[in-house]
């Protein structure tokens, strides 16, 4: 049998399945398409330039090995990327820069169909026309891309967000569900998308709402006797982006209403978009026909952010505020609050407020303050890079001097230090201390740590250090 594009590609897809994440594979996958084969080129349409750009940066090992497997060493892979000739996608968006100075987002005007009995759709959203109405579409402008800074924690949800901005309802990412924990992201991300959307399609109706929210209007509608009012307004809408849906557990009347929008938006090639804590698999009292329904799209998860991601975060909201902070304060609060990003700019906002108003400078003290009064309950833990730079700035040395193999007393000094505390603050091994700190073994770190010790109890000076960088690194 000759083979064709298709026979090829689907070869390609076992073997790529076999060897990524599911996930990955639904992904960055599924939504590709063999267009022809001639000579030893494969064309595959993607979905966008984006999409080309993340294949191209993540996959490319793969998709050459599955290639060359098939068709030889000469195969070469060409990528069709789809652009649409419709407002807003003329432009790949990757080169898009939103601009930064915002106005706040327009009213949408809605044609609602004439046979719509009932114009005056009672919906806090909607002044009433005779035959147009106008949807607020709730977003907040400040909530978008640009303010949304990417990091490993969030790189597949802010991409798939991405991806359904530049062309809602077209990907297989309908619904996309963003989960995490508190405070990182899913509401900013979620008006992101919409906001974009906006800005490249002003003709859709898009709404953002909360599931709370949404639960109140529903009730409010039941009492008034126009639930078709209410699920006729929902089903007009282009992109629909529901906050929290978690807050639906338990609300049997609300799930059900919802569903029937759902499956409208979903049949009629419209976006839906849900944020939620916890991934569907954990939410607990949704019906499973809803739960189903959040599993046909993506669902992406916002992590924790990493050490630099949360350093961007801060320096990004300074600017932004046109606020100066010393690097010091800025690692002292990515390193101390880790897990919740609103904390994270809680604690800047403080900050800045204290110093301000008692006039006084922005100081690691005040910061250590602040840490404690607003964020008690925020786990510290500190990690060897960052114990690394303290005992390197305490000893006025940089990082890679206190890393060399120089064997100058106070250097080697201040390198036991740094391995003591690592043993003592850390929960890393002794080989992965030393490997950390100037690649050294662990039985190295062994002895940095008793030398340590010993000299604690015999040198007055030397014990002076070790209080004082006890404190720096406790407080
Ligand atoms: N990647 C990011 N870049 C910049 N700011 C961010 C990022 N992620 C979150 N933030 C900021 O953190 C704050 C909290 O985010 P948001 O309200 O979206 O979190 P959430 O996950 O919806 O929280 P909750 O679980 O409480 O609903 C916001 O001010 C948001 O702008």
């Amino acid at each position: 049998m000759s083979k064709t594009a298709e026979s090829v590609w689907n070869n390609c897809l076992a073997f790529i399945e076999d060897n990524i994440t599911s996930q990955a594979y639904k992904t960055w996958f599924e939504p590709i398409k063999a267009v022809k084969l001639t000579d030893n080129a494969l064309s595959i349409q993607v979905p966008s330039k984006f999409f080309y750009e993340w294949l191209e940066e993540h996959y490319v090992k793969i998709l050459k090995v599955a290639l060359t497997k098939e068709l030889g060493t000469t195969a070469k892979l060409v990528y069709i990327i789809r652009m649409e000739n419709t407002y807003g996608n003329k432009q790949p968006f990757t080169e898009k820069i939103p601009s930064a100075n915002r106005s706040n987002l327009q009213s949408q005007d809605v044609d609602v169909p004439l046979k719509n009995k009932s114009p005056e759709l009672k919906n806090p959203f909607i002044i009433p026309g005779i035959r147009n109405v106008k949807i607020e579409s709730q977003l907040n402008p400040n909530y978008n891309f640009e303010s949304f800074l990417e990091g490993e924690s969030n790189r597949l949800a802010r991409s798939a967000g991405l991806a359904v901005a530049n062309k809602p309802g077209g990907t297989s990412f309908n619904p996309l569900l963003i989960f995490g924990g508190v405070g990182l992201g899913k509401t900013h991300l979620g008006h992101a998308i919409g906001v974009d959307i906006k800005d490249k399609y002003p003709e859709k109706t898009v709404l953002y709402i909360s599931a709370e929210k949404f639960t109140q209007q529903y009730i409010e509608s039941v009492k008034k006797n126009n639930r078709n009012d209410f699920i006729h307004f929902y089903q007009i809408i282009d992109v629909l982006i529901v906050d929290d849906i978690q807050l639906l557990s338990g609300k049997a009347g609300t799930q059900d209403v919802f569903f029937h929008i759902f499956n409208h938006l979903h049949q009629n090639g419209k976006q839906v978009i849900l944020t939620s804590d916890k991934a569907p698999v954990d939410m607990i009292d949704i019906e499973q026909r809803l739960l189903s329904r959040f599993k046909w799209g993506l669902s992406a998860e916002l992590n924790h952010p990493d050490y630099d991601t949360r350093v961007a975060i801060i320096k990004n909201k300074l600017y932004r505020d046109g606020v100066e902070m010393p690097d010091d304060i800025v690692e002292f609060l990515a390193n101390n609050i880790k897990t919740n990003i609103r904390e994270l700019e809680g604690a800047i906002i403080s900050l800045i407020a204290h110093s301000s108003f008692n006039k006084k400078e922005i100081t690691i003290d005040l910061a250590r303050k602040i840490v404690d009064n607003y964020v008690k309950h925020t786990k510290r833990e500190v990690s060897i890079d960052y114990i690394q730079k303290v005992v390197s700035d305490y000893f006025q040395m940089d990082v890679d001097t206190l890393q060399s193999k120089t064997r100058k007393r106070h250097i080697v000094q201040a390198r036991q230090l740094a391995m003591f505390f690592a043993k003592k603050f850390t929960k890393a091994s002794l080989a992965s201390i030393g490997s950390q700190i100037g690649q050294r073994d662990h039985a190295t770190v062994l002895h940095a740590c008793k030398t340590v010790d010993n000299l604690s109890s015999t040198d007055k000076q030397f014990r002076k250090y070790v209080e004082d960088l006890s404190k720096k690194l406790t407080l």
